[in-house]
């Protein structure tokens, strides 16, 4: 991926198994529904030292750990990295990732917005306030590391966190991780407004996410930010084909993937619907969700005559998809290029079509402008923004 001159390796991650189809673990340990699971942070540690530039995004929710161990782990990484990581703030519509910590249940969905944001005003309080530039002297000869007038306990004391002390990790050459959130609910809006610097987006066409775009950029403005201070990532997944045969054989794949029942499982969980108990061929309509709003109701809300049905939203949860020549996705991509998007989120699904993606489509992705033939110097952040 460093060949090729992506941004950054994303990694999704839960803290629980996707239980809620069938009220049951079952489907997703015998079908491997994002199960079983790594810590992200591990291999980032572990990826930070055969790689130069390639970012490293990694989700993390807020029940995992509590934010004080969360900073000094995080901080660690972006001094192991020289400034290559990106966090992507989880607020966890998962019921047993927070019975897993702890919680008799998953707290609501507004809630857990408001915890969120306390969780980050706490890392940036021990990642950026805490100590000062200039904090650490590091004068041998007088025999002083860091100025203790430089270094200020955060004394935070909120709803849902204490932290009296001072952050335990020197200062790390992004100091806050870049931060990336994938919520486009009205809250999930509202908070990416205020603390992303990048936003998944999961729209249904460039329309849609121009749309959306210019939402945020309404929102930012009010936050006293702009849209130069965060960038739009649209996912997608791309299979790369080189006959219109192939591209049939590989959509028959794909739309049998899609509504297997670890689709099902997946998207049960995603719903907060067991979908065992509901007819798939009903129209979505005005589903509620305290899970994951956002996406559910710009879908919903794509189809004028609001004629999508369920399974129609387990597909598009399994995300929706540019199958063809390196020619015809770099057609596509530009199309949400031309609508302000500024970069896509590729998912491609196994090792073998990624081998393919970077052999014959990044090729023609470069040429087009599309991709990056080089990387530029600095942290992540100064490579995302262009400093
Ligand atoms: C591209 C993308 C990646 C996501 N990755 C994760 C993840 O790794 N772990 C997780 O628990 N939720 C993940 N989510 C879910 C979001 O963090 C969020 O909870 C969800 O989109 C619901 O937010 P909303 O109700 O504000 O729209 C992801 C969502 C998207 C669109």
């Amino acid at each position: 991926m460093e060949a090729a001159r992506f941004d950054a390796i994303f990694w999704a991650d839960f803290s629980g198994v996707h239980d809620t189809y069938k009220s049951s673990p079952a489907t997703a340990i015998r079908d491997a529904v994002a199960f079983p699971l790594g810590d992200p942070l591990v291999l980032t540690a572990a990826l930070a030292g055969a790689t130069e530039n390639l970012g490293f995004a990694f989700s993390a929710n807020m029940t995992q750990q509590h934010p004080y161990s969360f900073a000094r782990r995080v901080a660690t990484l972006d001094h192991l990295t020289r400034g290559r990581v990106a966090w992507n703030i989880v607020t966890s519509y998962q019921p047993s990732a927070w019975r897993n910590s702890g919680f008799d249940d998953m707290e609501g969905h507004a809630k857990r917005y408001v915890r969120a944001q306390e969780y980050v005003d706490v890392l940036r309080k021990l990642l950026v306030d805490s100590w000062e530039d200039g904090a650490v002297v590091r004068d041998i000869d007088r025999g002083i590391y860091a100025d203790p007038a430089r270094v200020h306990p955060i004394a935070h004391d909120g709803e849902f966190y204490r932290v009296p002390g001072i952050g335990l990790t020197e200062p790390s050459p992004q100091r806050m991780p870049v931060t990336f959130q994938a919520g486009s609910s009205n809250d999930g809006r509202e908070f990416s407004a205020r603390n992303a610097e990048a936003m998944f987006i999961g729209t249904n066409s460039p329309q849609d996410a121009q749309t959306l775009i210019s939402d945020m950029t309404g929102r930012l403005s009010a936050n006293g930010r702009s849209r130069e201070d965060i960038v739009f990532l649209q996912y997608m997944a791309v299979h790369v084909v080189s006959t219109e045969e192939e591209a049939k054989r590989k959509h028959e794949e794909l739309d049998e993937q899609a509504g297997s029942e670890a689709a099902i499982a997946f998207a049960s969980s995603t719903m907060g619907t067991d979908l065992s108990q509901i007819d798939l061929d009903k129209p979505l309509a005005e589903h509620n969700t305290d899970s994951m709003q956002g996406i559910l109701k710009g879908f919903a809300e794509s189809a004028e005559d609001k004629s999508w049905t369920f399974r129609d939203m387990v597909r598009k949860i399994g995300s929706d998809r540019i199958v063809g020549t390196p020619e015809h996705i770099a057609d596509e991509l530009q199309k949400w290029s031309d609508a302000g998007v500024d970069g896509i989120n590729i998912n491609t699904q196994d090792v073998e079509n990624t081998y393919t993606f970077l052999e014959h489509a990044v090729p023609v992705l470069q040429q087009r402008g599309l991709m990056q033939r080089e990387y530029r110097n600095g942290t992540l952040r100064d490579k995302l923004f262009r400093r």
